[in-house]
């Protein structure tokens, strides 16, 4: 999957440990990803996204947010002034599916110029 094409899909609901993504599949859909990498052993992915003060870092954890939701896929957020930290992964499954990196392309969209 290109980037655009994750960028643009819709998130499914995965259930069980048959969704979770093989490491060449993981690290394939990384390389369309720049700038995020895999943490927990290979359960995770995150980027570190900066801003110039708090509210950047706010909205854009809004945003993320707003489409967390549509998604119904969640991230783990920790911000502060400057800075959004953000990881995925799939509670439901144990670990990565699909639906982290697209919502992973469309939290990089939002900031796409
Ligand atoms: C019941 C609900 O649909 C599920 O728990 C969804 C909600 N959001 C989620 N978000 C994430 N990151 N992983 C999940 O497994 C997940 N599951």
């Amino acid at each position: 999957m290109s980037t655009e094409e994750l960028r643009k899909a819709s998130c499914q609901p995965l259930k069980g440990a048959e969704h979770r993504l093989p490491a060449d599949q993981v690290n394939a859909l990384l390389v369309k990803l720049p700038g995020w990498t895999l943490l927990d052993d290979g359960r995770m992915i995150g980027r570190d996204y900066r801003f110039d003060g708090f509210l950047g870092a706010l909205s854009f954890a809004n945003a993320l947010g707003w489409i967390a939701e549509q998604e119904n896929h969640h991230p783990d957020l920790e911000l502060g002034w400057g800075y959004c930290r953000v990881r995925f992964s799939t509670h439901d499954v144990g670990g990565l599916s699909r639906n982290d990196f697209i919502c992973a392309a469309k939290a990089d969209a939002l900031l796409a110029s």
